[in-house]
């Protein structure tokens, strides 16, 4: 039976499931949650999840939210199917894999969320970007970003020579942030633009960036 992925195609967190959703070749049906008519933050949707937030994922009698839980459990649950996004016949690797998982969240996401919501979410509000906290993070991305130069002058990817759910985890959020001026923190590194150029050439990403379209005209 169809998994059921309750989001917006445009929202950076849906986007990150049905990337590993595609690399898992995983059949899925995306309902669309209207956020600018608020539906994320009534019933039902909040029986989804209550912190009112998208994206959910309804597989039978299961229903998950948190897109990088969401994300987990599909490349868990497909393992056998598509790209081994966890290295789950390697201890060492899928430790890797989850390490890099929790710098995603805990190191660069952090740094780079407040970016994309001054540029994309901010004007939606009739506000200007607000340098001043653009520049704040700038500067904590750049120490992240100098970390990921190292590491990828030694491993093609993340967690190893391999491609894995830590280097998808990054692909959304990155892909609005190359959208904005701000693209040459990544771009003046070279290790990290040929990663990033790498990951969002997989066609599994392609498939979702071209629905992307957060702060292009009408959006
Ligand atoms: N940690 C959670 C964050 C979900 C989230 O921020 N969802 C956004 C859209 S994605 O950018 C959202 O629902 N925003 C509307 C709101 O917060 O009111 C996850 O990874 O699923």
């Amino acid at each position: 039976m169809a998994l059921k992925l309750y989001g917006a195609a445009m929202s950076p967190c849906t986007s990150r499931v049905m990337t590993c959703l595609h690399e898992k070749e995983a059949d899925f049906e995306l309902i669309p949650i209207d956020l600018f008519a608020g539906e994320h933050k009534q019933l039902p949707f909040l029986a989804k999840n209550p912190f009112g937030q998208i994206p959910a994922l309804e597989d039978g009698d299961l229903s998950l939210f948190e897109s990088r839980a969401i994300s987990a459990y599909v490349a868990e649950k497909y393992k056998e199917a598509g790209h081994d996004l966890i290295r789950y016949q390697s201890l060492k690797e899928a430790a890797e894999v989850k390490v890099w998982m929790e710098v995603e969240s805990q190191q660069y996401h952090p740094a780079m969320s407040p970016i994309i919501f001054q540029f994309f979410a901010a004007p939606l509000q009739g506000k200007a970007p607000d340098q001043a906290i653009i520049d704040e993070n700038l500067e904590k991305l750049g120490k992240v970003l100098d970390v990921y130069e190292e590491k990828l002058s030694r491993t093609k990817y993340l967690a190893g020579d391999f491609y894995s759910l830590a280097d998808l985890f990054h692909l959304s959020f990155t892909y609005y942030f190359m959208k904005t001026p701000c693209a040459n923190l990544i771009n003046e590194r070279p290790h990290v633009k040929a990663w990033w150029e790498d990951i969002s050439s997989r066609p599994a990403f392609q498939k979702v960036a071209s629905a992307m379209t957060f702060g292009e005209k009408g959006n």
